[in-house]
């Protein structure tokens, strides 16, 4: 049975190919940036009074002049003035322009000023101090985000400032959830005693939020025929196809097996893993991608970890997360021979490091265990003991 290392190298080898699309920046956050910014003028564009506060000739002040008559006052959203006198000063307010015949600015909290005359209180004033220098950030013409960047609120603000009112990003995947099973009734109903509330579509749902994707909720009954006829419609209609249940050995699991009558090309049918073995990965021949994961609700959780929020976050072309590593809290013992993951709490201690506590529940269906963890620690097919203290990788959302 494939490895979880040889699974994820298989999706990551078929990542979706997505087109571009222009959007208003106000609509943009959190979407990658196809093309480059660059700036339009200086940064900053003039020489920017950086402290409110008067603003004099260094060479009076080196001199030994301290008192500097007040011949008006120099407001950001003014053109540039002029200093006249050399002898005397000008109130500067942060953000306006330098102005003319001033180089030095003095904050009003080291000046007093009375009968229009402003007397420097401070002894070390240095030439050329509280100005923002022109181009001193960035230059006209310099690249500043490039193609692939991420756009976080830091980038929406240059964007902005250079009047890029509009961004080419990377159009986010169609993404259709569908659960499947005849006792799966949807969240307003009231469950009959075989039934029970569908809950991982809605999992799925919210995991991919993070991601800036909208997802479809979709449900299909276990019927062949109809969920031939209903996957090759969301097929027709979406790029990504995330399916829950129907997988594994039963005889309503029918969902591989209509997978490949419509024509999904099957890369993988299970993973030596726990939870989530019966996961089914395959792509099709005009690059959409369907990951048919296990029922389960806790599989469902660690499969939407491990292979389906890095599938879609490198198909957007986001960095991957960097890896996360804790230390386990306690000795576990897991014998078979298959890639366990093991619900865990996290709890970082004062010295640094991250400790991990077991929270291994009553098993896959024990979605409710979930709630007390942060994610699940990753403990290699090839060992069986995992002593108390050794660091493996966490994976979460
Ligand atoms: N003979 C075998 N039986 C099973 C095997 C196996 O290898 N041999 N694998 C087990 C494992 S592991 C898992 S995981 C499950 C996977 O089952 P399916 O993917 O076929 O899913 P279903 O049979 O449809 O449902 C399983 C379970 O999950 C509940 N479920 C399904 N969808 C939802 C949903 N949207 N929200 C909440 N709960 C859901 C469903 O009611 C079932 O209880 O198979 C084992 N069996
Ligand atoms: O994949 Mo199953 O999750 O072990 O119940
Ligand atoms: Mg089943």
């Amino acid at each position: 049975m494939l490895s979880v290392a040889e699974a994820f190298t298989i999706t990551q080898e078929h990542l979706l190919q997505l087109p571009t699309e222009t959007v208003h920046l106000t609509e943009a956050t959190g979407r990658v940036l196809q093309e480059s910014i660059q700036a339009d003028r200086d940064f900053p564009p003039f020489n920017r009074i950086a402290m409110d506060g008067i603003g004099i000739q260094f060479a009076t002040y080196a001199a030994g002049q301290r008192t500097f008559p007040v011949l008006g006052r120099q407001f950001a959203g003014q053109p540039q003035q002029t200093l006249a006198d050399p002898t005397a000063c000008l109130e500067v307010m942060t953000g306006a322009m330098l102005p003319a015949g001033v180089d030095t600015i003095i904050r009003y909290e080291d000046v007093t000023i009375a009968d229009g005359k402003a007397t420097i209180t401070i002894s070390d004033v240095e030439q050329g101090q509280h100005i923002h220098r022109q181009s001193v950030d960035r230059k006209a013409g310099d690249q500043l985000v490039a193609a692939g960047s991420l756009l976080t609120p830091s980038a929406i603000a240059v964007a902005a400032s250079v009047g890029q009112a509009s961004v080419i990003v990377t159009k986010q995947p169609r993404v259709a959830l569908i659960s499947t099973g005849d006792e799966l009734v949807d969240i307003d109903e009231a469950p009959l005693p075989y039934q029970i509330r569908r809950s991982n579509t809605y999992m799925l749902r919210a995991a991919l939020q993070s991601l800036g994707i909208t997802a479809s909720l979709n449900h299909i009954v276990d019927d062949e025929a109809i969920l031939e006829t209903r996957l090759t419609e969301l097929l027709a209609e979406n790029d990504v196809l995330i399916l829950s249940g129907g997988v594994s050995a039963g005889k309503a699991d029918f969902v591989p097996d209509v997978l490949a009558k419509i024509g999904v090309q099957k890369h993988f049918h299970q993973i030596a893993q726990r939870p989530g073995k019966p996961i089914w990965f395959g792509t099709t021949s005009t690059n959409q991608t369907v990951f048919a994961l296990p029922g389960n609700p806790v599989s469902t959780v660690l499969c939407a970890y491990r292979y389906v929020i890095p599938y879609l976050r490198a198909s957007i072309g986001l960095p991957s997360e960097l890896p996360r590593y804790a230390q386990l809290a306690k000795a576990i013992t897991f014998k078979p021979t298959i890639t366990y993951f093991l619900p865990v709490r996290l709890i970082s201690l004062p010295a640094g490091r991250m400790v991990a506590e077991p929270l291994p529940g009553s098993g896959s269906a024990d979605f409710a265990n979930l709630l007390d963890a942060d994610g699940f620690m990753e403990l290699p097919a090839d060992q069986s003991e995992f002593a108390q203290g050794e660091a493996f990788r966490v994976w979460s959302k």
